[in-house]
């Protein structure tokens, strides 16, 4: 059993060997969480890939640890898709998610890990909430329908953490990420976020020379993004320095609309037709700007500007993704 007295007394930062589970190593967040331990010296990390161990598999999750038996989660394995996949593979979204997260923060405790980091996302809130929106904001009102399947197992993961830490005294913790983009993001023409979808769309447009590129909605929406390397600085920067119930929102704070967010993608590619809007498809939530302020209070504040990360990110796709 988990030891409940050794959790948050631990420095996550005092010993560089300590073995460290990275779950979702490959994917957009696990990759720049990676990165970022590597960079402070970290070196013993256990990765496992989606077909080496399949997080769904509960006997599979249970022998790994009690094999592995890791000191630190970071849990960044999940089913993850723009609004498009949310709102067509619902059944896949609730599922998943809560097989994996059940799986990992069950045999997390029982095989003695000090303390776990599970990764929600700014959609378990209402749609309809205050803005800037407040972690207490939390089950306050009716979710977006275009991704509550998905906001549904994330928020069963943060009250997971919670209920292991009452009952235990085990040192789980959940971070709320706003909506993420940078290297190794996913640039599937459908089922991506939307930063991804319209820098692969205004690529190929510039390259086959068409005059003009299709968004979804009515570009009204509003988004806050974050570059996630400035996630992953705050997922380690959390690992020392917090170990409460509550869960942390982390933002940038800086919102755009959707139209704003497509024009500067556009001028980041070089695409110079013109934008068409596509009104037949889902806006979502409105307004999701989250309030960061508990997390800029402990010390945390993200470096990284939308023009200069999205500039990063075309770069990183020309060496990565482009035939
Ligand atoms: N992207 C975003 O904008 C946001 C993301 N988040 C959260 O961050 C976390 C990571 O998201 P992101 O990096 O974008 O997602 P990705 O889709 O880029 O990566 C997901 C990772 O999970 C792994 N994975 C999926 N299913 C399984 C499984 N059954 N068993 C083992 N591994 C599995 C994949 O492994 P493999 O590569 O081997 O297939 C992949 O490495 C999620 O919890 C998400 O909710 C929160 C807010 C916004
Ligand atoms: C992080 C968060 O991400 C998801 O929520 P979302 O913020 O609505 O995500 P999105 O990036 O897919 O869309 C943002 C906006 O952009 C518009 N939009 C325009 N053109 C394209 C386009 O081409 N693709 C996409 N995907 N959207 C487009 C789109 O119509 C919408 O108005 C959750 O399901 C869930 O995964 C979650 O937690």
């Amino acid at each position: 059993m988990g030891d409940p007295s050794n959790g948050s007394a631990l420095s996550f930062f005092s010993d560089k060997s300590a073995k460290i589970f990275v779950a979702g190593h490959r994917g957009l967040v696990g990759s720049a969480i990676v990165r970022k331990l590597h960079h402070l010296g970290f070196t013993n990390l256990v990765l496992r890939t989606h077909l080496e161990l399949d997080l769904t598999r509960q006997n599979d999750v249970e022998s790994f640890f009690a094999t592995e038996k890791p000191r630190f989660v970071i849990l960044a394995a999940a089913k993850v898709g723009g609004i498009h996949a949310n709102n067509t593979y619902p059944a896949d979204f609730i599922s998943i998610n809560l097989q994996i997260q059940t799986n990992v923060i069950e045999s997390s405790y029982r095989h003695g890990v000090s303390k776990l980091l599970f990764l929600g996302s700014s959609c378990i809130y209402p749609k309809f909430a205050p803005q800037p929106i407040p972690e207490d904001a939390l089950l306050t009102g009716p979710l977006e329908p275009t991704n509550e399947w998905y906001a549904v197992a994330k928020i069963a993961g943060i009250k997971m953490c919670q209920a292991y830490r009452i009952q235990y005294n085990w040192d789980a913790i959940s971070g709320m990420p706003t909506n993420l983009y940078g290297p190794n993001d996913n640039f599937h023409p459908e089922n991506s976020h939307v930063l991804p979808a319209l820098m692969r769309r205004f690529h190929e447009a510039k390259v086959k020379g068409s005059k003009e590129v299709v968004v979804w909605g009515t570009g009204s929406p509003l988004r806050e993004f974050l570059h996630v390397d400035d996630l992953a600085d705050a997922v380690v920067f959390m690992m020392e320095s917090y170990s409460g119930l509550g869960h942390m929102n982390v933002g940038s704070g800086k919102e755009v609309s959707i139209k704003e967010l497509a024009e500067l993608v556009k001028d980041v590619v070089g695409f110079e037709g013109k934008l068409v809007w596509d009104k037949s498809k889902p806006d979502g939530t409105p307004r999701k700007l989250m309030d960061s302020s508990k997390l800029a209070a402990l010390g945390w504040t993200p470096k990284i500007s939308l023009r200069d990360g999205l500039i990063d990110t075309y770069k990183w796709y020309l060496q990565n993704v482009e035939q």
